[in-house]
């Protein structure tokens, strides 16, 4: 599917937010643009994970309009969701890889199931994904041989795979130590300014001081961007 330029890669119109029939939130108007870094922040329940599962259609829209990457997600059909998310990158807080396959064929079983078939082209691909994260040397490991951060790395790699238009990220950095977190963090920002968006769930608010940027805060079963100068000087 084409996308315009100048389009949103996320673009909500009075859009609830519902987890089977509880409205967790209501009337969502925003938009997120290529390339741009979003945090969205509030405390737990607030409801940052069900507007993430919103946008990657994996919570139906009930009410509103859901724009992602080209994809009209609030009259998605089932066949059409695995390209979707192709476009996207989703990071869990629990990483989520296989864990009776190495790195390598974690990578491979996503390549394989989009539709990858040159050897020469996967392993190229995989190459390039792991070096951006920093793990040149992992391929042969398995995941129970890798620390968390490791593993977290190995996750946004396979997320890169097929370059998709923005990064969905929830919680991220929640299972990992505040110094593993903050790598995490930049490793981000690196993907952020070569161009990919990232939409991050967090509750770690100084992360904002280290690496300032668009802050969506979630309350009350609505939302609003705020002014991040108001959370830094806050955690200061
Ligand atoms: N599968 C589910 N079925 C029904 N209700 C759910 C389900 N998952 C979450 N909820 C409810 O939806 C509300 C929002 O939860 P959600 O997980 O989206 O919040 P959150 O802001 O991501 O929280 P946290 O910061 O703890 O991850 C909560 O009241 C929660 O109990």
């Amino acid at each position: 599917m084409l996308m315009q330029d100048d389009m949103p890669v996320v673009s909500l119109r009075d859009t609830d937010v519902y987890q089977e029939n509880r409205l967790i939130i209501k009337h969502l108007n925003f938009d997120i643009h290529r390339g741009e870094f979003v945090y969205l922040i509030g405390k737990t329940g607030s409801g940052k994970t069900s507007l993430l599962k919103t946008i990657y259609a994996d919570l139906e829209v009930q009410q509103g309009e859901v724009n992602v990457v080209g994809f009209q997600v609030h009259q998605i059909k089932s066949k059409e969701v695995p390209y979707l998310r192709r476009k996207l990158g989703i990071i869990f807080q629990d990483f989520e890889l296989f864990t009776d396959r190495s790195v390598e064929e974690n990578l491979k079983f996503v390549l394989k199931a989009t539709g990858w078939k040159d050897k020469s082209l996967i392993q190229e691909r995989i190459n390039y994904v792991l070096e951006q994260v920093g793990l040149q040397n992992t391929q042969k490991k398995f995941p129970h041989q890798l620390s968390g951060g490791e593993q977290q790395r190995v996750a946004i790699a396979r997320a890169l795979l097929n370059r998709p238009e923005i990064i969905l990220a929830d919680e991220p950095t929640g299972n990992l130590d505040p110094t593993v977190g903050k790598e995490i963090l930049h490793l981000f920002a690196e993907i952020n300014r070569k161009g990919t968006a990232v939409l991050m769930a967090t509750h770690q608010h100084n992360f904002i001081k280290e690496f300032p940027s668009r802050v969506i805060y979630c309350e009350n079963g609505s939302i609003k961007d705020i002014n991040k100068k108001r959370i830094i000087e806050k955690i200061q």
